[in-house]
């Protein structure tokens, strides 16, 4: 079984997919593969030089610097459009080589962790969809807390996603994380034991 792990910007995915991961699940992640195929030497580096020139580059190393993309990415949606057109393909195709090599080894469910999910139409990807949600307040509050961001800054980003609220019609099931994280955990086992995965206590 595939579980895509899903929400919002700051939803508090990595958070559920540590819990995932505690219970011995493995985790696909899809924001550690966005970067490792933007590396030096990656045909995907290249082609985001060309369209956003040598200016988003860090000085020592040569390294796509993710700050200064970030910001011109979130506040033009078309050059967004344009990142996500030259990265997804390959993101895809490396989300779907990882979990493929994790059920060759023997496991028998998998975890993706795909912020984009449903904006990215990939939910044929996986067999059962799982909405981290909180509000888009505390979401707003999260998100400017954890990087330091300005209230305008985070409603950029919040904004370059479908509401979260919109996400819950495709959502399996929907965890809650908005309390403690115990009660965040006390969910997430519920639904683990509804679908019949087995995890580690
Ligand atoms: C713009 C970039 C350089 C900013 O990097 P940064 O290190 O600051 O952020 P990070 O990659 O950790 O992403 C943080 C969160 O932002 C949101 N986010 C990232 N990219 C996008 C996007 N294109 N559209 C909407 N939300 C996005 C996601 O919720 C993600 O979890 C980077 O996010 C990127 O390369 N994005 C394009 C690839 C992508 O779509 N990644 C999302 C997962 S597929
Ligand atoms: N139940 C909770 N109570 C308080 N803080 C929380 C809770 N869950 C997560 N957080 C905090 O909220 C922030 C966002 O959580 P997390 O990084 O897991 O979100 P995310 O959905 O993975 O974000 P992104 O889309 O950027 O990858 C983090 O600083 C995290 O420590």
């Amino acid at each position: 079984m595939i579980v895509g792990l899903t929400g919002g910007i700051a939803s508090g995915k990595s958070t559920v997919a540590k819990m995932l991961n505690d219970y011995g699940l493995p985790i696909v992640d899809a924001d550690v593969i966005a970067r490792k195929v933007v590396e030096p030497r990656e045909i995907a580096y290249k082609k985001i030089v060309q369209a956003f020139g040598e200016e988003i580059l860090q000085e020592n190393n040569k390294y796509i610097d993710r700050k200064k993309l970030g910001v011109i990415v979130f506040q033009d949606e078309e050059k967004r459009l344009l990142l996500n057109s030259i990265v997804h393909p390959a993101i895809r195709e490396e989300m779907k080589r990882e979990t493929e090599n994790y059920f060759k080894k023997g496991h028998e469910t998998v975890v993706m962790d795909i912020p984009l999910l449903v904006e990215s139409n990939l939910m044929h990807m996986v067999d059962k969809v799982l909405l981290v949600y909180v509000s888009p307040s505390i979401q707003e509050k999260r998100l400017m807390k954890r990087d330091n961001f300005t209230l305008e800054e985070a409603r950029q980003r919040i904004e370059a996603q479908m509401p979260i609220d919109k996400k819950k019609e495709f959502a399996t099931e929907i965890i809650y994380n908005e309390g403690y994280l115990e009660e965040t955990k006390e969910q997430l086992e519920h639904v683990l034991s509804k679908w019949g995965i087995k995890i580690n206590h």
